[in-house]
């Protein structure tokens, strides 16, 4: 089965000419014998470019490769531009399955006899198919409320180990066989994905996630939250509220609505810097997929986000030096923003911060030329983790998230409204939460936080000063006897040592007496000596 698999990503591979990707001068003879070997596995496409060739090879391949392919779309660090853009245009168009079966996995996960004992309503064609999942339109019996119920693809778990096991073999073969291999470090990048699909794979994750969101955004203008009907979340299905707004994608209609776009732009980077200083959580799959505008009031429009299989967290300390690298950033001062990596513990605490200030300097300054409104917010960060990379910092997967998702969401806000200058948005955001975040409101709240804490503590503190006095009371004598028992221990060691040296001479001796005399009991008298010493030195060294 695997070599069948194995086979047909090959000939997919080759048909779209994606050995052409890599010069033949790196590649070694047997890998060119095995081209020629499979001659009539011909390019099908050599009209197009090499970007529409990658996206269409991952179409074929199927839904595990789709994601691999948005995700990759995001890895800019790693692709040529043309590639990272031909791929961001893979998006969820992938061909339903048998919706028969699809009703079978409902009512065997939800424990139901028929559709109807939950659903009023059930539409048999999928809503949606995407990936992972097909979504399909349905009406709760209970309330009569409009929802989708999200199923799992059928056997996608199979499907999806297997063909990371043969994506797992080709990066490794990647890794050696290509001079940059390093570099684009292929091994780390499927493992990477590995790590965010298998978690996809699980509707209880997302549930539990979207309803986070729920509870962080209740009653914002900014995010809606559709409604998770945890009751009916299973591993394979979920259900939950149905929304009806305008994809984020179509412009024209959100044009054709009257929506305030430059508010639009605005409100997503406010939405994203909140859910990432506030509330330590954000929704880390913004594909414009997942993302709509409700219809009802579009001069004051709201975000509507669904998916929520990939969520990114943050620490406070790693929030902490996120804002002030951002701030002093903007600010120019790429001394404090080597100083912060350090402290932060993402380089090694032995960097040369004068050379690293120097390599940040060198690749910003650039961007900085050209107006703040034109920086792309996304670019700085990435030009600072690859510089910083090279430093040895450390991959911080919660960092490489929000970096991919900060792409999106200015990406986006670009598209919605061109002139959208993010760090305009952004800093008073995060000015405020970094004054929140010292200073005396800021000691005030975590002493608040701290106190019930403290309060449980305090009855404990009079014993445990007592108990401190005690020892330092003792202390002295302590040491004194651990002293004694030290010196001891040496004196063993060295009788030891001495006892071993004259056992090994009593022994030689009585080895040597025999060739000078006939006497056997003088060299007898020594052996036994020297085994005596010996024994005794065996007795001091493990006392
Ligand atoms: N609550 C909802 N209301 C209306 N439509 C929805 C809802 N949830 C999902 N959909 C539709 O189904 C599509 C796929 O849903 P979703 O993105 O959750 O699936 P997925 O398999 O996780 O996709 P992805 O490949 O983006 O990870 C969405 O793009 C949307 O069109």
């Amino acid at each position: 089965m695997r070599i069948l698999r194995f086979y047909q990503i090959n000939k997919v591979m080759l048909q779209h000419g994606l050995d052409e990707l890599i010069p033949g001068k790196w590649l070694p003879w047997y890998a060119k014998l095995g081209r020629i070997g499979f001659f009539w596995l011909r390019n099908k496409h050599p009209d197009k470019s090499q970007g529409t060739r990658v996206r269409l090879a991952l179409q074929t391949l199927g839904p595990v490769f789709i994601k691999f392919g948005q995700m990759l779309s995001t890895r800019k660090d790693l692709l040529p531009p043309e590639v990272a853009t031909e791929l961001s245009i893979l998006q969820d168009q992938v061909e339903p399955f048998d919706p028969e079966l699809a009703k079978q996995i409902i009512l065997q996960s939800l424990g139901l006899e028929k559709l109807s004992d939950l659903f009023s309503e059930f539409e048999t064609k999928p809503l949606a198919s995407a990936s992972i999942a097909q979504v399909h339109a349905a009406k709760l019996k209970d309330g009569n409320q409009d929802v989708v119920v999200k199923v799992i693809r059928p056997n996608i778990q199979q499907t999806i180990q297997s063909d990371i096991e043969l994506m797992r073999t080709a990066a490794s073969a990647l890794q050696k066989l290509l001079p940059d291999g390093k570099r684009l470090r292929p091994v780390e990048v499927v493992k990477e994905y590995e790590r965010t699909i298998i978690d996809e794979l699980d509707l209880t994750h997302e549930a539990a996630n979207g309803m986070q969101f729920k509870r962080n955004f209740e009653n914002s203008t900014a995010l809606y939250v559709p409604t998770i009907y945890s009751d009916y979340s299973h591993k394979n299905v979920m259900v939950m509220e149905r929304i009806y707004g305008t994809p984020i994608s179509d412009i024209k209609q959100l044009v054709a609505r009257n929506t305030n776009m430059k508010r639009l732009a605005e409100r997503g980077v406010e939405v994203f810097f909140t859910q990432v200083f506030r509330d330590s959580f954000f929704h880390a799959d913004m594909h414009p997929g997942n993302i709509f505008v409700s219809t009802v009031n579009p001069n004051d429009p709201q975000y509507i986000t669904i998916d929520f299989g990939i969520v990114g967290t943050l620490n406070s300390e790693d929030k902490r030096y996120l804002a002030e690298n951002f701030i002093a950033f903007f600010n120019r001062n790429y001394r404090k923003v080597a100083q912060l990596h350090v402290d932060s513990g993402w380089v090694p605490s032995d960097t040369d911060i004068d050379d690293f200030e120097a390599s940040i300097r060198k690749v910003c300054e650039p961007i900085f030329q050209k107006p703040l409104a034109e920086i792309e917010f996304s670019n700085v960060l990435l030009q600072l983790f690859n510089t910083a990379r090279r430093f040895n910092m450390v991959i911080q997967p919660q960092l490489v998230l929000l970096q991919k998702t900060l792409l999106y969401i200015e990406g986006l806000g670009r598209q919605l409204y061109p002139q959208l200058d993010l760090w305009k948005t952004a800093k008073p955001f995060l000015e405020n939460w970094m004054k929140e975040q010292i200073g005396l409101k800021a000691m005030y709240q975590k002493i608040s936080t701290n106190l019930p804490y403290w309060s449980e503590k305090l009855p404990e503190i009079p014993d445990l000063v007592y108990d401190t006095l005690k020892q330092v009371k003792t202390l002295p004598e302590l040491q004194k006897l651990q002293f004694e028992a030290q010196q001891e221990q040496l004196r063993q060691q060295h009788t030891s040592t001495l006892l071993m040296i004259m056992g090994t001479t009593f022994i030689i001796i009585g080895a040597i007496l025999p060739m000078y005399q006939d006497n056997w009991w003088p060299s007898g008298c020594f052996d036994l000596l020297g085994l005596g010493c010996w024994f005794f030195a065996f007795r001091k060294k493990r006392s």
